[in-house]
């Protein structure tokens, strides 16, 4: 079995329990409260590069990162520095997140927040809206061609904008089929946990022009995000960097200010 499976078995076994404790009415009924959601693409694409910033506790690759006891701190660090959106991981057996980040994090910030998990149902998409979630995480790798393009149709119908998550180009092809409009590019192999950073530039031609392009995973500093910017990111998803890092709130800024440089202009906007 590859992690992926293993995760998606933890992440189903934990969903059946807070099935069972919340209805799917009780949370519509939640979410029916949450403030409208903010539009993904308009946050993720402009004439600078964006910089999607995750919260971040621990990975199934390299075990615990960060303790982050105040993930809405955090949160309004990444604010401050010039994040465009706030990624939370909601994954708890390995990722260390929980819905009460989400929520803690949707309190602190106005920035766009995205919901990271591993979404199999539509009942999480809920959830996520009813955590306050603009955004929600689908893995091209963890569905069947009916769930994803289902769930893609679902998310933009409850206001959410789906991040649909690929790793190769027959991915993109069924995100692109599913609807997608915007994709990212995951240079982790999460059926290995393998990081390799030439994958978004292998991968990123196969997407056409109108989608938002994110690349995901592997951004150390600056000169990463320069790299992908090069290769056609409009926007890139940084966690591990920024949550072992001691100033969060300075690397956002440093990183939001080379994504802005004119010379990465070309074409964006
Ligand atoms: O910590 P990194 O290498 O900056 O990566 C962040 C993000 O891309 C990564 O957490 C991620 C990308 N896709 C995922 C899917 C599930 C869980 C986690 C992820």
């Amino acid at each position: 079995m590859s992690v992926l499976d293993e995760i998606i078995d933890g992440v189903r076994e934990d969903l059946a329990e807070r099935q069972a404790r919340v209805s799917l009415d009780e949370l519509k009924a939640l979410a029916a409260k949450a403030p409208d959601a903010k539009d993904g693409v308009a946050a993720l694409r402009g004439d600078s590069v964006r910089v999607i910033c995750e919260v971040k506790r621990s990975s199934p690759s390299k075990g615990a990162l960060a303790a982050i006891a105040d993930p809405a701190g955090l949160a309004r660090d990444y604010e401050a520095g010039g994040a465009a959106a706030i990624s939370v991981l909601t994954e708890q057996r390995r990722f260390g997140g929980s819905l009460a980040d989400l929520e803690a994090v949707r309190a602190a910030v106005d920035t766009p927040v995205l919901r990271k998990d591993f979404i199999v149902t539509s009942y999480q998409l809920w959830e996520a809206r009813a955590y306050g979630a603009d955004l929600a995480l689908l893995i091209v790798a963890a569905l069947e061609q009916p769930a994803l393009e289902s769930l893609i149709e679902r998310a933009e119908s409850i206001g959410l904008s789906p991040l649909v998550e690929v790793h190769d180009e027959e991915e993109v092809r069924r995100a692109v089929d599913a609807g997608a409009r915007i994709i990212g590019v995951n240079a982790r192999n999460l059926k290995t946990l393998t990081v390799d950073r030439n994958t978004f530039a292998d991968v990123a031609p196969a997407i056409p022009d109108h989608i938002v392009k994110v690349a995901e995973s592997g951004v150390r500093g600056p000169h990463d995000l320069i790299a992908y910017a090069n290769d056609g990111a409009d926007a890139v998803l940084v966690g591990e960097s920024l949550v072992v890092g001691g100033d969060p709130k300075a690397a956002v800024a440093d990183l939001v200010a080379a994504g802005a440089h004119p010379a990465l202009r070309h074409g964006r906007g």
